[in-house]
């Protein structure tokens, strides 16, 4: 895999700095610099204690871990969260707690999201009076089908979900 240097500055010196787990890794993993615990539904933003320079013509990615999202539901929730090029600040991650039941807790230095590099492009925004025809044209929002159904409501309660 090609690589860039990206320069790193640490606001706290005691945290392991974003890490690849494997070779391989699209993401390199991001801890929290603060204790917390997220009851059911509630968000939280934590620092990562570190502040980066991304080159011109590359951004950063904040994606949730998924085996904290289906071990206890955890996740992003603006995933995935954009960090600019020109962005000096810590790096900061707005968790959620998507477990109807359970509080989540994390430790300082836990692993909580991970952080994709990629390059990305400006658009030029040319204004236009008509489209070119396409054979998907203006169908979304499930437009080729497939999409699940609403089922009865849920019980009080009721935390866990079924495998078919
Ligand atoms: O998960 C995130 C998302 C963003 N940021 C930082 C870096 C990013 O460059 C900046 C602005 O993010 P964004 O553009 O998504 O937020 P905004 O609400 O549009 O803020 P702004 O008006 O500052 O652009 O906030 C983070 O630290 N973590
Ligand atoms: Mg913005």
């Amino acid at each position: 895999m090609s690589s860039v240097q990206v320069l790193l500055s640490r606001l706290d010196p005691d945290v392991p700095l974003p890490a690849y787990a494997r070779p391989g890794d699209a993401g390199a993993d991001l801890v929290t610099t603060s204790d917390i615990v997220l009851e059911p539904g509630e968000r939280g933003v934590v620092g990562t204690g570190v502040a980066i320079a991304l080159p011109p013509g590359f951004a950063g990615f904040v994606h949730p871990r998924s085996g904290l999202a289906a071990r206890v539901g955890l996740s992003v929730v603006n995933t995935p969260g954009t960090i600019d090029a020109g962005y000096r600040g810590e790096i900061k991650v707005c968790l959620i707690n998507h477990d109807p039941v359970h509080p989540v807790k994390l430790t300082r230095g836990d692993r909580i999201a991970q952080l994709v590099v990629q390059r990305v492009e400006h658009a030029e925004f040319v204004e236009v009076a008509e489209l070119d025809t396409t054979e998907r044209g203006d169908g979304g929002y499930g437009s080729t089908g497939g999409h699940a159904t609403l089922g009865a409501p849920a019980r009080a309660g009721a935390g866990e979900g079924t495998e078919k």
